[in-house]
């Protein structure tokens, strides 16, 4: 089984820690290749592979960033990050607390605090033809022409495979784009509408649970 797998909210365990749930790294190891797919930079999937004990291949900052084979590549957008950036917030305060650890080692997008006005977030994004994802975690503004299902066909390339032959799991609106390219998609039960509508399937469980009721049910049906 090929996975295209996201984290946050879908190997997390849901009890409001955003912890990982170790029982998903068994399922994870058992599989033959895993993807990463994530909003979070690729330090973040990198450390979960690593620490996990797989191959790092991932595609990060929502498709920003694709690392496979060894190989670090951008997709680098054509939009005015440093614009938004320069207008949204001057003094660079994009709502984290203390030292901006999230953005810190972004280099394709720029991630919102949720505590912000999500409506300002999109007005002052789209002025720079920028687009907004709310992951339920962060706003992402980035390029409308990088998502992960662009990242996940760059990565399955490089390693040999179609995209065809992943099955794509996922909790939120930044997963359509792996559950348009995979052969199979699932939604966690506690995704957002949007995940859930363009989902293939929709599992009965939530969170990292889900995770492995959608490997089980892949395992099943062979
Ligand atoms: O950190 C986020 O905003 C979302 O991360 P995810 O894509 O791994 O769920
Ligand atoms: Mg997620």
């Amino acid at each position: 089984m090929r996975l295209a797998v996201d984290i946050d909210g879908t190997l997390t365990r849901g009890d409001g820690s955003g912890a990982l749930d170790p029982s998903v790294f068994e399922p994870l190891r058992a599989v033959e290749t895993v993807v990463v797919c994530t909003g979070k930079v690729l330090p973040n999937a990198n450390a979960l592979c690593t620490y996990v004990g797989i191959e790092p291949n991932a595609v990060a900052e929502t498709g920003g960033v694709t690392y496979a084979d060894g190989d670090v590549r951008f997709h680098v957008p054509d939009e005015d990050l440093e614009g938004f950036v320069e207008e949204y917030a001057p003094d660079g305060d994009l709502g984290w607390e203390g030292t901006d650890l999230v953005n810190r080692w972004r280099e394709t997008e720029v991630a919102v605090s949720l505590d912000r006005s999500k409506d300002e977030v999109k007005r002052v994004a789209e002025r720079h033809g920028l687009e907004v994802l709310d992951t339920g975690y962060a706003y992402h503004v980035k390029s409308p022409d990088v998502d992960k299902g662009q990242g996940l066909v760059a990565v399955a390339d490089r390693l040999g495979f179609d995209p065809s032959e992943f099955v794509a799991i996922g909790d939120s609106e930044n997963d359509v784009g792996t559950f348009d390219r995979a052969g199979v998609s699932y939604a966690v039960a506690n995704a957002d509408e949007t995940a859930r509508e363009a989902a293939e399937f929709v599992t009965e469980a939530s969170y990292s649970r889900g995770f492995i009721e959608a490997v089980e049910r892949e395992r099943d049906r062979g």
